[in-house]
């Protein structure tokens, strides 16, 4: 498992001087080009001539081909169909339990990316990687309400800066409610992850995404291009092909929406790419590196502040615990002359009260039983010390 010591993503390696490799997670709608987009950065890492690689992960279950090489295929640990008719699940609940399974071995990634984003003695002409990128699948609610989506995120920000790459499907967000129902997920992505994200409108070989930007700029062409799908009773058809019941109501919903957004939009970058023709790449990794000082600069002190915050809930919730023990046990502390006692006794709590400690939060009592059922899914003989290790992890990461 990597120590924290080792995991702080403060954009340092062990080594003197050398950067951690930034971390791109891709997320998108549901053929929104994720995996396309995917393949054109990693050409692009590929084709630069400072010989280092990335790394690259997918997570998607239940894709049947990736277009470009993973290192950490999810498809060679987790039987995505497996899952499902073990679980009897349809295809998303397949695709969720499927992540959290993967998750559960989260700390044997840590393990080998720090590995990978050092130097290796043994071979050193083998540079270190200088990116990670993450392919999801299209179930945008992993990472929005999943518990492996939380993991898996949090696990990564904790050892590497991390930024998200949001993609867009430009020509199908080209109404003013696809285009708001579109950054209302960015948005919640956003707000559950507290990760830096980048706008990555894709596929402008077909559309330009000139009209986006405008309309997440100036607030007067957003409501200009409202009266007009409104005008033309955009509301409730498709995509804005029309055909459908507009309503007055719809646009002041989405007007009062787009004021809400724009505090959201100011903290995001923005980038047009064809994953088709590869354009915009460079401009992407622009905003990557700019990104990645944002996540060094305000999100590792957020970050550290919520892992201490979480520390300090746990040691409250302890003594709270011991409190109740006390009392159960008629040993109040007021008695100066159970102090003694309380105290080697304190010791014993401790390490009682750490090990219901492993059972009693999120990753819970019913986690070592959901944990023993994942292990067996997954085939894995080692179950016990591994699951173990991960729910320490999971623990230290809290
Ligand atoms: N014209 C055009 N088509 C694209 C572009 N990027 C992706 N596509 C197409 O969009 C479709 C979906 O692309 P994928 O990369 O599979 O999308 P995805 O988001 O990974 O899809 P899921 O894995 O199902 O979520 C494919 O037919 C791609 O060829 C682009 O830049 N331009």
């Amino acid at each position: 498992m990597a120590s924290n010591s080792e995991s702080s993503a403060s954009g340092q390696t062990g080594q003197p001087g050398q950067e951690k490799p930034v971390a791109i997670v891709c997320i998108g709608m549901a053929g929104s080009g994720k995996t396309t987009f995917m393949q054109q950065i990693n050409a692009y890492l590929h084709n630069k001539k400072d010989g280092a690689v990335p790394y690259v992960i997918n997570l998607d279950p239940a894709v049947l081909n990736t277009p470009f090489e993973s290192n950490i295929d999810i498809r060679d640990s987790v039987k995505y169909k497996e899952v499902m008719k073990e679980y009897n699940l349809g295809p998303n609940g397949g695709i969720l339990t499927s992540l959290n399974l993967f998750a559960t071995k989260i700390d044997q990634v840590l393990n080998l990316l720090e590995k990978r984003a050092s130097p290796d003695p043994a071979n050193p002409a083998r540079k270190p990687i200088t990116n990670i990128l993450v392919d999801t699948p299209g179930q945008i609610e992993v990472f929005v309400w999943s518990a492996s989506g939380t993991i898996l995120l949090e696990s990564l920000a904790s050892s590497f800066p991390t930024v998200i790459a949001y993609v867009i499907d430009t020509p199908r967000t080209s109404s003013t409610s696809t285009f708001m129902s579109n950054m209302l997920y960015a948005c919640s992505i956003l707000y559950k992850t507290k990760l830096p994200m980048i706008l990555v409108f894709n596929k402008t070989d077909i559309k330009d995404a000139s009209f986006a930007k405008e309309w997440m700029t100036d607030y007067d062409a957003f409501q200009a291009a409202l009266q007009a799908d409104e005008n033309g009773n955009a509301f409730g058809g498709q995509e804005g092909e029309g055909g459908g019941s507009g309503s007055g109501y719809m646009g002041s919903l989405l007007n009062s929406m787009s004021l809400m957004l724009e505090e959201f939009y100011a903290h995001l970058s923005v980038v047009s790419v064809s994953s088709h023709l590869g354009t915009g790449i460079p401009e992407f990794f622009e905003a990557v590196k700019e990104k990645a000082e944002e996540f060094k600069r305000d999100y590792q002190p957020e970050l550290e502040k919520r892992r201490e915050q979480r520390e300090e809930n746990k040691k409250k919730e302890r003594e709270k615990e011991l409190n109740k023990m006390m009392r159960g046990m008629s040993m109040g502390g007021t008695d100066p002359a159970v102090g003694d006692i309380e105290d080697s006794e304190e010791d014993k709590m401790e390490t009682l009260s750490s090990d219901e400690d492993s059972d009693e939060d999120a990753a819970g009592a019913g986690d070592e039983g959901l944990q023993s059922r994942y292990g067996e899914a997954l085939g894995s003989n080692e179950t016990t010390a591994e699951q173990a290790s991960f729910i320490k992890y999971i623990h230290s990461q809290k």
